[in-house]
C-alpha cells in the first residue's frame, strides 16, 4: 500500500496530496512530507522555506497571491489546526485552463495537502476559527517581488464558501488588482520542475 495518495484536480498541474496516517490506540503518525514519497507527484521540487499562518476568525481570506519571476514560488499546503478551502488560479499564458480557478478543502482531520505550482495565484479562507495553515515554498519570500489579484475578481469567478460580506482581509487584499487587464509574466511552457 502506498504511503502517499495523489490525485490531479481539475486543473492537472495542481495536485492533491494525502500521506497515510498510522492509526494506533494512541493517536496516529504520517510522513506529512519526504523527497523520497513526494517526489513522484512533484517533480524534483526543492522546497527552501516553511511558512505557517494562524487565523483566529472564520471566514479569514488570506490572497490572492503569487510572486512574480525571478522569485516564483511554487507551494505545498496543509492544514495543522481546523479547515480551509484552497484555491490555486492558473495564470499561466498559453495554458488550456488560464484563468480558471481549482479549489479544494483541506482539513487538519484529513491530512490532505494541495501542491501549486509556479505559475498559479494562491488564496484561501478558513471554514472554522482558529485555522492554522502551513505550507512550504520553493523560493524565498521577495517582497519586491509579490503581486497579487482581487479575491472577487468577477472574470475569474471563484466560488468562496463564505458570503463576500463575511470575508476578513488585509487592508493589502482589500485592494489587489483585477484580472481584467493583467498582464502574466508566466508561460505554460516555462521550463521549471514545479510547473
Ligand atoms: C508571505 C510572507 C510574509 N512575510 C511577512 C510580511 C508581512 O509583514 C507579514 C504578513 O504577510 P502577508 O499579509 O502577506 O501574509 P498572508 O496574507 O498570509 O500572505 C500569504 O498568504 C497567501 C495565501 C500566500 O499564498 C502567500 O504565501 C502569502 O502571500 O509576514 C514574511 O516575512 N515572509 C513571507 O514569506
Amino acid at each position: 500500500m502506498s504511503n502517499l495518495i495523489v490525485r490531479p484536480t481539475r486543473i492537472p498541474a495542481v495536485v492533491l496530496v494525502i500521506p497515510r496516517r498510522f492509526g494506533d490506540e494512541r493517536g496516529w503518525f504520517s510522513e506529512t512530507y519526504s523527497t523520497r514519497t513526494f517526489s513522484d507527484a512533484l517533480g524534483g521540487i526543492t522546497f527552501m522555506q516553511d511558512n505557517q499562518a494562524f487565523s483566529a476568525q472564520k471566514g479569514t481570506l488570506r490572497g490572492l497571491h503569487f510572486q512574480r519571476p525571478p522569485e516564483p514560488q511554487a507551494k505545498l499546503v496543509r492544514v495543522l489546526r481546523g479547515s480551509i478551502f484552497d484555491v490555486a488560479v492558473d495564470l499561466r499564458l498559453g495554458s488550456p485552463t488560464y484563468g480558471h480557478w481549482v479549489g479544494e478543502t483541506l482539513t487538519a482531520n484529513g491530512g490532505e495537502q494541495l501542491f501549486v505550482p509556479h505559475g498559479f495565484a494562491h488564496g484561501y479562507c478558513t471554514l472554522e476559527p482558529n485555522t492554522e495553515v502551513a505550507y512550504k515554498v520553493d523560493g524565498f519570500y521577495a517582497p519586491a517581488c509579490d503581486a497579487g489579484l482581487a479575491w472577487d475578481d468577477p472574470t475569474i469567478g471563484i466560488s468562496w464558501p463564505i458570503a463576500a460580506e463575511d470575508a476578513i482581509l488585509s487592508d493589502k487584499d482589500k485592494k489587489q488588482p483585477a484580472f481584467a487587464g493583467f498582464i502574466s509574466p508566466f508561460h505554460v511552457h516555462q521550463t521549471s520542475a514545479a510547473a
